[in-house]
């Protein structure tokens, strides 16, 4: 039981670490809201479960970002074009997570609000997520 408690208290420890990393604590922020306003609007109950589900799906997938990041920074502490790749890579498999979270979010929110179908909330999405992806492209991204 003892070993369990200090189990626990090592993975409490390791949030600490997670809350001090600027992008984790935006999507947790985000997230809040995101859970708060679905309560606000009173979402349907299994579409609660889906906003809750995408929250904490990006909030894992930036925690594995996090370690894989500070991993690399401990084997390779200097400018390396495979820890860039990797860096890179890790990092755009929150992105994907993050923009299926925006689409089903916005539908559901949408869906819920103005009642509308919930291809609109979708389309939606998906034209918000094209601006980004392109900015992306255009604007920093790099091969
Ligand atoms: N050692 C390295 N060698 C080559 N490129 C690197 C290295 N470290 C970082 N980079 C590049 O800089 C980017 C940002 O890396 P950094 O470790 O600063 O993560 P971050 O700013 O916390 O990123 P994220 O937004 O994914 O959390 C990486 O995606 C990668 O392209």
């Amino acid at each position: 039981m003892r070993k369990f408690v200090r189990s626990l208290g090592n993975a409490t420890n390791g949030i600490k670490h997670l809350l001090r990393e600027r992008n984790f604590r935006i999507q947790l922020v985000i997230g809040a809201v995101i859970l708060s306003l679905g309560a606000l609007i009173q979402v349907d109950k299994n579409d609660y479960y889906w906003l809750l589900f995408c929250t904490f799906m990006v909030l894992l997938l930036e925690g594995i970002n996090t370690l894989i990041e500070k991993l690399a920074d401990i084997l390779r502490p200097y400018y390396d074009e495979r820890v860039r790749v990797l860096k890179d890579t890790a990092a755009s498999v929150v992105l994907l997570g993050s923009a299926v979270s925006v689409l089903i979010g916005l539908s559901i929110i949408l869906q819920t609000i103005f009642g509308s179908h919930f291809a609109v909330g979708l389309l939606f999405g998906i034209i918000i997520l094209v601006v980004f992806f392109s900015l992306g492209l255009f604007g920093g991204g790099r091969e």
